[in-house]
């Protein structure tokens, strides 16, 4: 199994790209199969995530193809895919694949809708929280389907179709927004979704679905009003930038110190976890490549955080600001409202010798001068990345290892972070 290791102590500077965002590009990926016409994704981050999707779309028969570069096309350029849906041979979705990555459920959506049936595999247990699907499955029952789960699958039938419904979330999910959505488009009528999920991934699928023909809009507030249509055709769309890597690798600068420019970033798409960078003290600007992002001389002053839904501080950034706070110069509190246990980066930051304790869904972190490096592993994807930024940071050498969890969202990491001077290392097997 691949390791990463790093020296710690080297300031970041330079040009980090920023890739298309993982979780917008795995939902546009799927809203491929609501159309027997090719959609065409650029932008599409090369990932294990993304790699997972197409095999698991590959097994309902659709075809996807990776196009060449074209001329002008910047050097680490995010693949453009073809994806056509012409011919569903089969609308099972096997636990083996489905267990394996929690989005590949939500093709359950786009299933029943043009194929009046679907049969998923529950998704595995993750190590940030139970993440019951309950939520999507009302929600399609609204628009009419019939779900029994049999054998450890969702097996959804709507024989008449889908019709238009109000679905009002009781909590703001973002899996069951994302699935409503793609399935209310082709459905009967008009759909209404209240209390929806406002995070940017949910308006770029919304804006790649209307190229394709649907009739959405509110997409990106609480309330988003589908007009079915009875097709929906190809059409061309670029994944927008991921917040999430650029929130990331702005937290390893303000960590490290340094100068880094994060091209191609939005501020717009996380001004939340922007602000708090700069309230712990990074210069945060706005530029026409993207955002830069400094910390020179000034310490790391302490913040107190909630995670949120959007446009609130992120869950997904929540360990890798707390890594930034191991360094804080005194005490900071981070809650963690979204999920029930999405502390394991707990445990494996105290090995650099930091001081945290955990009290319900909030932390307290005790900021020191100094970290030292350790071996680690973590057991999901941000909380691996938390330890990289750690690892930045620490006296002397960090083994990360279990980094699978890294390469499902992070594309190039140790080439990019090398690239602004980090010392660090992939090595294989
Ligand atoms: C691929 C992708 O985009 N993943 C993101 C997505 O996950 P995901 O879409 O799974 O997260 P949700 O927004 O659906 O979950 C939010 C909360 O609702 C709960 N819930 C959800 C569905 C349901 O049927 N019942 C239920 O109780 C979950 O357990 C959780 O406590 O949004 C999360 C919250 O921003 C992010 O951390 C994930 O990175
Ligand atoms: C939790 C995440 O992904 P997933 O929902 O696919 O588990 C994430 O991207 O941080």
């Amino acid at each position: 199994m691949d390791r990463i290791r790093i020296i710690g102590g080297n300031k970041l500077n330079g040009t980090i790209p920023i890739s298309g965002a993982k979780n917008a590009a795995l939902p546009l990926m799927i809203a491929a199969l609501l159309t027997d016409e090719t959609l065409i994704l650029e932008n599409v981050p090369r990932l294990a995530d993304v790699a997972l999707l197409q095999r698991i779309l590959g097994n309902h028969g659709v075809d996807i193809m990776s196009a060449g570069k074209r001329p002008g096309d910047r050097e680490h350029q995010g693949q453009t895919l073809h994806i056509s849906a012409a011919n569903i041979i089969d609308t099972t979705a096997p636990y083996d694949l489905v267990s394996r990555m929690r989005a590949s459920f939500w093709v359950i959506g786009p299933l029943l809708a043009r194929m009046k049936e679907a049969k998923v595999s529950l998704p595995g247990g993750c190590a940030i929280g139970t993440r019951p699907v309950d939520l999507l499955i009302m929600a399609l029952e609204k628009l009419g389907a019939e779900i029994v789960i049999d054998g450890g699958y969702a097996v959804a039938r709507a024989p008449q179709g889908l019709h238009g419904a109000t679905i009002d979330f009781p909590k703001v999910t973002v899996s069951g927004t994302h699935v409503a959505l793609m399935a209310a488009t082709l459905a009967a009528g008009t759909t209404i979704i209240t209390n929806a999920a406002c995070e940017p991934e949910i308006a770029d699928v919304a804006d790649c679905l209307n190229k394709m023909g649907a009739k959405v809009s509110g997409a990106g507030t609480p309330r988003i009003v589908i007009e079915g249509v009875a097709k929906l055709h190809g059409a061309r769309h670029a994944v927008l930038p991921d917040r999430i890597e650029t929130g990331t690798y702005a937290m390893a600068v303000a960590m490290t110190g340094g100068d880094v420019q994060l091209q191609g970033a939005r501020p717009e798409l996380l001004q939340s976890a922007l602000d708090v960078l700069t309230q712990a003290g990074a210069t945060i600007t706005q530029n026409n490549e993207g955002i830069r992002v400094q910390r020179n001389g000034a310490g790391i002053r302490p913040v107190e955080v909630s995670t949120a839904p959007y446009p609130g501080f992120p869950t997904d950034l929540q360990a890798q600001l707390m890594a930034l706070m191991t360094r804080a110069e005194g005490a900071s509190h981070i809650t963690e409202t979204i999920f029930e246990n999405r502390f394991m980066h707990v445990q494996e930051l105290a090995r650099f010798g930091a001081r945290i304790t955990l009290d319900g869904e909030t932390a307290t972190i005790e900021g020191r001068p100094t970290l030292r490096g350790a071996p680690v592993m973590a057991t999901d994807l941000r909380a691996s990345v938390s330890l990289v930024i750690a690892a930045l940071a620490a006296e002397g050498e960090t083994m990360v290892n279990r980094i699978y969890h890294l390469d499902r969202g992070f594309e190039r990491l140790e080439e990019k972070l090398s690239a602004c001077g980090a010392s660090i290392e992939r090595i294989s097997g």
